[in-house]
């Protein structure tokens, strides 16, 4: 293993309390099981589908800041494929009667505007690590719910988008890329890579905590 894949490793290793936290949220497990309130999960849609949008806009900005050619066209392959998730959350909304009109709570807004700022004013790397983080996080959450294997068909598509072959490639390629981009970078910048890998890792889990509670504005 390289220098940068170790440290990337050694990343994964001092998350593992922020992951275990997420994968065992009751929400995921309540998901699961198969016992998870309709209202919660028609919350989650209504908020992901915010920060899915959002995301959009934060791929279009890496796509411009992307340090070569090979890394810009794997941006643009992931925005497609993120332009297809916004149908699924609208079939969805559709097919329940779900308004997607709705405001963005602190933790959406906040988590937003955080992977925003990362990707207009942090290093490349440093924006990459979050994005790493992210998606990693859906792959092994969405992985846990798949795996339990007693969840109700509604999720099927969900389960389906974030377990795909091509989502486990695409996460292999941030880590695979990420590490590449480290190579011989100095202390400091390795610093800002963790900050942004656990910062991410972090709002991860609140927002799973936020749909559960259906948290939004005390005022
Ligand atoms: C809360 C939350 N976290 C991660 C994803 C998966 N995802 C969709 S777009 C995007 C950013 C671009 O890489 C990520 C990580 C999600 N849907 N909702």
């Amino acid at each position: 293993m390289s220098g940068s894949h170790a440290y990337l490793a050694g990343l994964l290793t001092e998350a593992r309390p922020i992951w275990e936290a997420m994968v065992r949220h009751p929400f995921v497990r309540e998901l699961a099981a198969g016992t998870l309130a309709p209202e919660r999960f028609a919350f989650w849609v209504q908020q992901d589908y915010l920060f899915v949008r959002e995301a959009l806009k934060i791929r279009g900005l890496s796509i411009a800041r992307a340090p070569d050619e090979g890394i810009r066209r794997a941006l643009i392959d992931n925005a497609a494929a993120l332009r297809r998730e916004l149908d699924l959350f609208e079939e969805y909304a559709r097919e329940h009667g779900l308004s997607l009109e709705v405001e963005p709570t602190p933790v959406c807004l906040g988590y937003a505007a955080y992977r925003q700022a990362a990707a207009a004013l942090g290093s490349f790397p440093e924006f990459l690590a979050g994005t790493w983080a992210a998606e990693k996080a859906y792959l092994d959450t969405w992985s846990t719910v798949k795996g339990a294997a007693r969840s109700a068909g509604d999720y099927q598509r969900w389960i389906e988008n974030w377990t795909s072959p091509g989502f486990v490639a695409w996460v292999e390629w941030l880590e695979t890329t990420l590490a590449r981009l480290l190579e011989g970078q100095p202390a400091h910048e390795l610093e800002r890579v963790r900050a942004a890998f656990l910062t991410t890792a972090r709002f991860e889990y609140l927002f799973w905590d936020m749909v559960y509670r259906r948290e939004s504005w005390p005022v």
